[in-house]
């Protein structure tokens, strides 16, 4: 088990194997006579920061980012608050090996690479003894829990059980950029099996070797866990993350209005593209209103994205139809339009009369956006011919080319910015470098999700909020956008840089908790000053006393 904050302290050598009290070489003197520990330690006593700077030497000498991963993950099973100083000492570096790209790496190769476990598996054949066995997690105040049943890990697809790191890597950044403490946090993964033929054959594969339980036996199951977290950890947010759109949508739709939870995919990114569009506004010094949005892909994060765009341009006048009309979704069939037999009832505000167009560079001809969002899980949909024809109709055409991880981006940097003659107003999923053309320096911005779920987290944390609403995340959107500065859009960086992420994330925590207050959804009294509030309670990796 490796979270045990509300454990009494282990003494002797045992404390060297306790993650929450270990310090390893940064025991003192003191400590390591006072606790048994003389002799089980090499003679000098370091400081955290010494151990920081071994960690970063241990991994330069690494060659591959699969490598770093692990060394990162060994080390917050070993030491958490070494981990976590480690990747608060440079986020921009750190989080795309605890996250995407290379938690996608990861999770393919889950079961293969497997050290210490972390969180909790749930699996279907548990059913009706869910709170037994979650009551067994050791922390009693848990806050958040990430939760995926591992049916869409990024644009992978089903990875089963595999899918785990990626709630421990969105919890990991709860605590990096927004300071939720790491104890109050946990992992999640729900094994309702797989239809992932590949995983199925493979003897190391440690989930249930079964196809996907599906229909009313996997809603009696989401039920009872819902049940079960609520009446555990009554303060406890649940953010969904990674189901596949058909449970995705109905879960959200059941829950959001009955518990304090939201999902991830669908809301969060659609913060952070409302964030990423109100950034690209200042730089082509466009209305809102006058955009038009053409999405490839027509799943949870297109039809959650396009639906924020439209409250957010009902705010600045439009009516809600209107605002809908202006965005559009493009799938493997095609441009949805209503003649379309196959449109789901989530997909069918964006649905629109039109003749059928089944080339995305002809609907792009068709509908003339202004901008286009990919969150296909197909990479290199945004060709050259897609990306000049957005040149030929736009000034600065908007790219954001959101599928993760790096593999199943719909387009590079690189590539937006030449082909569009270094018109693109870039951002993507997962983080490209900085593109030198036409004698101008570039650095890209990520649209990723990561820019709101932490702020969300420190935000419900500060307050108590009994649900997470709407336009917390217009809120959250426009928290973002406005720490953009003049010298980021010089460079054509629409998002806060990442190396400055937990500032960013601390004040859109700030403005969430505001509104939370504002709408009395809070279970604790207003503070006078709630940035100071937060500040006061985000998570900074000391070690605890023993
Ligand atoms: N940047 C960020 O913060 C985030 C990025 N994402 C990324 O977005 C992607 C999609 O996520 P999500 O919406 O939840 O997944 P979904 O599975 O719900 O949606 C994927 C959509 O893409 C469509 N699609 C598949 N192949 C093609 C194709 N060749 N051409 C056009 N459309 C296609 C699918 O159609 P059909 O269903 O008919 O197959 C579906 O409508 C993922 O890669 C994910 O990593 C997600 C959340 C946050
Ligand atoms: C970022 C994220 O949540 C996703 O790609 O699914
Ligand atoms: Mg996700």
């Amino acid at each position: 088990m490796s979270q045990s904050g509300t454990q009494p302290a282990p003494s002797g050598p045992s404390l060297l194997h306790d993650p929450v009290f270990n310090r390893g070489s940064a025991f003192s003197s003191e400590d390591r006579a006072r606790l048994g520990l003389e002799g089980f330690l090499p003679p000098t006593a370091d400081t955290l920061e010494t151990q920081v700077a071994r960690i970063h030497l241990q991994l330069s000498i690494l060659d591959n980012d699969l490598q770093k991963y692990l060394l990162l993950s060994d080390l917050q099973a070993r030491n958490e608050t070494l981990f976590y100083a480690v990747l608060m000492s440079d986020p921009a570096v750190f989080m795309p090996l605890v996250y995407t790209p290379t938690v996608g790496e990861a999770c393919q190769k889950y079961d293969h690479v497997l050290r210490a476990t972390r969180g909790m598996y749930l699996p279907i054949t548990m059913k009706g003894r869910l709170k037994e066995v979650m009551s067994h997690w050791p922390q009693r105040d848990v806050r958040f829990i990430v939760v995926t049943d591992g049916e869409r890990i990024l644009g992978l697809g089903d990875l089963g059980v595999n899918g785990m790191g990626i709630p421990v890597g969105k919890l990991a950044l709860y605590s990096v950029c927004a300071g939720v403490p790491p104890e109050m946090t946990l992992p999640i993964t729900l094994d309702v099996g797989t239809n992932n033929g590949t995983l199925l054959d493979d003897p190391l594969y440690l989930g249930l070797r079964q196809n996907r339980v599906r229909g009313a036996e996997y809603d009696a199951f989401i039920a009872e866990f819902v049940a079960a977290v609520t009446e555990l950890f009554p303060l406890c947010c649940l953010q969904w993350e990674d189901f596949a759109n058909i449970n995705a949508v109905p879960i959200l739709e059941r829950y959001r209005d009955q518990i304090c939870t939201y999902n991830d995919d669908i809301q969060g990114t659609a913060a952070v593209a409302v964030a990423g569009i109100y950034g690209a506004l200042k730089l082509s010094g466009e209305k809102l209103t006058d955009q038009t949005f053409l999405f490839l892909g027509g799943g949870s994060a297109a039809t959650g994205i396009a639906e924020l765009i439209s409250q957010a341009m009902v705010l600045e006048g439009a009516t809600i139809e209107e605002a809908r009309a202006r965005n559009w979704l493009f799938d493997v069939n095609g441009l949805m339009v209503n003649s379309r037999t196959d449109i789901a009832g989530f997909q069918k505000p964006f649905a629109h009369d039109h003749a059928p167009v089944s080339s995305f560079v002809e609907a792009i001809e068709a509908i003339r956006p202004t901008g286009i969002v990919g969150v296909s899980t197909v990479p290199k949909l945004f060709n050259q011919a897609v990306i000049e024809a957005m040149a030929t109709i736009n000034a600065r055409p908007i790219i954001f080319p959101y599928s993760n991880p790096t593999s199943r981006s719909e387009c590079t940097a690189e590539e937006a910015y030449r082909w569009s003659n270094g018109q693109a107003i870039f951002a993507s999923g997962s983080p490209f470098p900085p593109v030198e053309f036409g004698g101008k320096r570039f650095v890209p911005g990520q649209g990723n999700n990561v820019y709101i779920f932490p702020a969300m987290g420190m935000a419900v944390l500060a307050t108590q909020s009994t649900r997470v609403t709407e336009d917390m995340f217009i809120v959250a959107a426009k928290a973002v956008a406005e720490q953009v500065t003049p010298d980021d859009l010089a460079l054509g960086l629409i998002y806060p840089p990442q190396r400055d992420i937990r500032k960013a994330s601390l004040h859109v925590a700030a403005r969430i908790a505001e509104l939370i207050f504002d709408k009395g959804l809070a279970r604790v009294p207003r503070p006078a000053d709630i940035e100071a509030h937060i500040n006061e309670l985000a998570y900074i990796p000391r070690y605890p006393t023993i």
